[in-house]
C-alpha cells in the first residue's frame, strides 16, 4: 500500500470551490433528520469528523489524528456525521433485531478473458450497508455498478466467477428467494395490464393470505400513490406495439411492485433512470423513508442524481473500472476530493463533479483543466483512498460488524398460499392472453384462414378410391402443420418467462404455480381455436358424420396444440431468445413430423433411432393413427385395384395402407397424447427447477481458487473491463 507520502499531489484548478462544510440541508432532509434525531433520542451533531491521511487543508477544525486503534462500534457515529443511526440500541441488536447488515470483503468478480485467464469487473471491493440506511454506487457507465449490485444480491451472470465474502449479520448466508427485493435496470412487466392491475396482482401474489384482499388492495393503492402512479393508474403499461406509460412510470411501476412487501433489503439499479428531477427527488425521498421507518438496508446504484437526491444517500460507494475511488460518508466525498486535488467548483453539482473527475471514456474530449488525464487522475484517487484512514475504518467498520452475527430475519418466500398464487397467476395470464392480439387473436385468424383453404381444396371429399389419399394427407396436414403453427406465439411465450424470471427471483411465487398458472389460462383459448377452425375444415371437407367423430377430431387437434405449446414453453425456459427459440423448436417439430409415419410408413422406418424410439416419441404418431382411425374405420370404399374386391373397407386401409396399429381404440391415441401433455408440463417445470438449482453448483465448481484471484490483482492493468469492451 502506498504510504500518504508517496501519493502524488494534484495541482488543484483556480475555480472557486465549495466547502465541504456547507453542505445545505432541504427540508425534507431536515424533516428526515428531526425523526432521526427523535428515534435515537439524541441531537443530530453536524460537520465532518473524519480525518484523511492526505492530509490536505479542509474548511472544517481539524480533526484528531489517527491514533492506531479504533473503537469499530463508534465508527457508526464516525462514519455518518455524528448521526446515531443505531438508534443508541448497539450494532448487534439493529442487526439481529430489525435489518439486515451487509458486508463484503475483497469481492472479485471476473469474467473469462485478458491475459491471466481472467478479466476482472470488480477489483477487491470491501464495504458494508446498513440498516435504515442508503449506500449509493456511483461512477461511470461500465464501471461494474450492476455487477457490484448483482454480486451483492446473488444474481452473477452464469461466465462470472466470484471470490471474496459477502456476508449478512455477519453469516455466510445466501441470499434466499424473497429475502431481498432487486429492481432490476430493465423495467420487465406484463405491457397488456393496467399500472393498478399489475401492483394489484403482484400484492396479491406476494402478500400472505393471511391478510384479507382489501387489506392487500390499500397497500397497493398506497403504494401506486406514494409513487406518484395515482394519474396514470389506469393506463396500459404498454410495449413496443401500443404506447403505453411512459419510460419514468415504468421505472416507478418496477420500484412499486418490489416494494408492496417492504423487503428488508432492497437492491435498486438505477431507480431514477428516465425519471425527471422532481420526480427523482420524490421517489429517492420515499425509499429513505421506507429506510428509516423499519431498518430497511437500501442498495442503489444511480448515474446522474441531481444534488438534492445526492444529499439524500448516507454513504457512496464511487467506482471506476471495478476499482474503489471512494466508499464512505456522502459528505465526506467532497472533501476526499478537494484533498486530493479535486475541489469541487462552486455551484457545481458534487456528484457530477466526481463523475467527470473519473470519467475516463471521453478523455480526449473533455478539457479536464487540472492539467492531467483522467487516468491518471483515478489513479491518484484509488491509490489516495486505499492509503487514506477512510478506507482503514470501511474495513475495521466491516471487519466489525461481521463480527457481530445476528439473526437473519425469517424469509419472506413465497407469502401467498400456493393455491392464491395458481389461482392469480392465472387470472393475471388469461387477461394478457385476451389483450395480447400476438398470443392467440392473431393465430385464430391465420387458423381459420388455412382451415378455408383446406376446406375449399378438398371440399366435399366424398368416398370415392381417389378420396382414400386426399383423406390422410388432409389429416396429416391438420395433424402437423395447424399445430406446427403454434409456434407463432413463441415471441409472447418469451415475454411471460422474462416476467417470470424476474418475478421468482424475487420470490414472488413458486415454479409450480407459474406452470399450472400458465396451464390452465391458456385452455380456453386452445379449445377456441381448435373448435372454430377445426369445425370450419371438418364440415367443408365433410368427414364422418356423427358428433362423436367431429368430438375426436377437436380433441386431437387441440391436444396436439397444447403438445406445442409446452414443447415450446421448454423451448421458451432454455433458450430465451426470440430467433434462436424458434429456429430450435421448429426444429425439433420438423423432425417429429418427418418420421411420424406419414412421409416414410413405420414399417420403412430404420431401425434403430427413426423407428426405435424417434417414431414412438414423436407426437405426430399418435395425433396421426387418431385422426385416421377416427375417421376411416366404419367406411367403405370402392376398390379401383385390379383383380381385388369390389370394395374396400376402412380398417383394411389403415392396416395395409397406413400401417396404422388397429390393436387399439383412438381414444387410447388421445388419451396417450393428453399424458404427452402432462409430461411435457412436468418437464417444463423439471427444467426451470434444474436452471435454478443447478446454476450456483456450477458457479461454484468453477469459481477460481483465491490464488487465480491474486494472480489477476497482481496484474490488473492486462484486463480492465473497459479495455475489453472497447
Ligand atoms: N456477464 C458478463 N460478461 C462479460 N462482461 C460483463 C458481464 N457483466 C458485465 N460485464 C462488463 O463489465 C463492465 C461493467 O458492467 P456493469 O453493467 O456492471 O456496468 P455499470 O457501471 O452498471 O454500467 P451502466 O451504468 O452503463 O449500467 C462492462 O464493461 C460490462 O461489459
Amino acid at each position: 500500500m502506498d504510504s500518504p507520502a508517496n501519493v502524488p499531489r494534484w495541482t488543484p484548478s483556480p475555480s472557486p470551490t465549495r466547502s465541504p462544510s456547507k453542505r445545505k440541508s432541504s427540508v425534507d432532509e431536515l424533516e428526515l433528520q428531526s425523526i432521526i434525531s427523535e428515534e435515537d433520542g439524541k441531537p443530530a451533531a453536524a460537520g465532518p469528523r473524519f480525518p484523511f491521511s492526505t492530509g490536505a487543508s479542509t474548511t472544517g477544525p481539524d480533526p484528531p489524528p489517527y491514533s492506531g486503534s479504533y473503537d469499530a462500534s463508534s465508527m457508526a457515529i464516525d462514519m455518518n456525521e455524528g448521526k446515531s443511526y443505531d438508534g443508541g440500541k448497539g450494532l448487534t441488536s439493529k442487526g439481529s433485531r430489525n435489518g439486515l447488515l451487509l458486508t463484503w470483503k475483497d469481492l472479485w468478480v471476473t469474467v473469462p478473458g485478458g491475459k491471466n485467464g481472467g478479466r476482472p469487473l470488480l477489483q477487491g471491493l470491501t464495504g458494508y450497508a446498513e440498516p435504515g440506511e442508503i449506500l449509493a454506487i456511483m461512477g461511470p457507465s461500465g464501471s461494474g455498478k450492476t455487477t457490484l449490485l448483482d454480486a451483492l444480491a446473488g444474481r452473477l451472470s452464469s461466465n462470472t466467477q466470484q471470490t471474496g465474502e459477502i456476508l449478512i449479520n455477519g453469516r455466510k448466508e445466501t441470499l434466499a428467494f424473497g429475502t431481498s427485493a432487486y429492481v432490476t435496470q430493465d423495467d420487465i412487466l406484463m405491457t397488456t395490464l393496467t399500472v393498478r392491475e399489475a401492483v394489484h396482482f403482484s400484492a396479491q401474489l406476494q402478500l400472505p393470505d393471511s391478510m384479507p384482499t382489501s387489506e392487500k388492495k390499500e397497500r397497493a393503492e398506497i403504494t401506486i400513490r406514494e409513487m406518484g402512479l395515482q394519474g396514470s393508474a389506469d393506463t396500459r403499461i404498454g410495449g413496443w406495439n401500443v404506447k403505453g406509460i411512459s419510460g419514468g412510470q415504468k421505472r416507478r411501476v418496477s420500484i412499486c411492485i418490489e416494494i408492496l412487501t417492504r423487503p428488508k433489503l432492497l437492491f435498486l439499479d438505477e431507480p431514477t433512470s428516465g425519471l425527471d428531477s422532481a420526480a427523482s427527488y420524490h421517489v429517492m425521498s420515499h425509499i429513505v423513508k421506507l429506510a428509516r421507518q423499519d431498518g430497511r438496508t437500501v442498495v442503489a446504484s444511480i448515474h446522474q442524481p441531481s444534488s438534492e437526491v445526492f444529499e439524500l444517500f448516507h454513504n457512496l460507494c464511487l467506482l471506476s473500472s471495478g476499482k474503489t475511488v471512494y466508499f464512505g460518508p456522502v459528505s465526506m466525498a467532497e472533501q476526499f476530493f478537494s484533498s486530493n486535488g479535486f475541489p469541487c467548483p462552486a455551484l457545481r453539482n458534487p456528484s457530477d463533479h466526481y463523475l467527470r473527475t473519473i470519467n475516463a471514456d471521453f478523455d480526449m474530449d473533455v478539457e479536464q483543466g487540472h492539467g492531467g488525464s483522467t487516468e491518471e487522475a483515478i489513479s491518484v484517487l484509488v491509490k489516495s483512498y486505499k492509503s487514506s484512514e477512510i478506507s482503514q475504518r470501511v474495513c475495521l467498520r466491516a471487519a466489525f460488524i461481521r463480527d457481530q452475527k445476528g439473526g437473519i430475519p425469517e424469509k419472506k418466500g413465497s407469502q401467498a398460499g400456493f393455491i392464491t398464487q395458481c389461482l392469480v397467476l392465472t387470472e393475471r395470464s388469461f387477461i394478457n392472453m385476451y389483450r395480447d392480439l400476438g398470443y392467440y387473436w392473431l393465430r385464430l385468424g391465420v387458423y381459420i384462414a388455412l382451415c378455408l383453404c383446406v376446406g375449399t381444396i378438398y371440399y366435399d371429399i366424398g368416398k370415392t378410391f381417389g378420396s382414400i389419399q386426399a383423406r390422410g394427407s388432409m389429416l396429416m396436414f391438420v395433424a402437423a402443420f395447424l399445430t406446427f403453427m403454434a409456434i407463432g406465439g413463441f415471441p409472447s411465450f418469451v415475454e411471460d418467462m422474462k416476467i417470470f424470471g424476474r418475478e421468482r427471483l424475487n420470490g414472488h411465487y413458486g415454479v409450480g404455480a407459474f406452470v399450472v398458472g400458465n396451464t390452465l389460462s391458456s385452455i380456453p383459448y386452445l379449445l377456441m381455436i381448435s373448435l372454430i377452425p377445426g369445425a370450419m375444415a371438418y364440415y367443408l371437407v365433410g368427414l364422418q358424420k356423427g358428433v362423436e367423430h367431429f368430438v375426436c377430431f377437436v380433441l386431437i387437434l387441440f391436444v396436439c396444440m397444447m403438445l406445442v405449446e409446452s414443447l415450446m414453453m421448454i423451448v421458451a425456459s432454455i433458450v430465451p431468445d426470440f430467433l434462436m427459440g424458434i429456429i430450435t423448436g421448429a426444429g425439433i417439430q420438423g423432425v417429429m413430423m418427418l418420421n411420424g409415419g406419414f412421409f416414410r410408413l413405420p414399417d420403412d422406418l430404420p431401425n434403430p433411432f427413426w423407428k426405435y424410439p424417434m417414431y414412438y416419441i414423436a407426437f405426430h404418431k399418435y395425433a396421426n393413427q387418431g385422426f385416421y382411425k377416427n375417421e376411416f374405420e366404419g367406411l367403405t370404399f370402392p376398390n379401383n385395384i385390379a383383380g381385388g374386391p369390389p370394395t374396400i373397407t376402412g380398417e383394411e386401409i389403415l392396416k395395409n395402407t397406413w400401417q396404422v396399429e388397429t390393436g387399439y381404440s383412438k381414444w387410447i391415441d388421445v388419451a396417450i397424447l393428453f399424458g404427452m401433455v402432462i409430461v411435457y408440463r412436468l418437464m417444463f417445470f423439471g427444467i426451470l427447477k434444474l436452471v435454478e438449482k443447478v446454476k450456483p453448483i456450477i458457479k461454484a465448481a468453477f469459481a477460481p481458487s483465491p490464488r487465480q484471484s491474486k494472480l489477476i490483482s497482481e496484474n490488473p492493468s492486462s484486463s480492465r473491463p473497459d479495455e475489453a469492451r472497447a
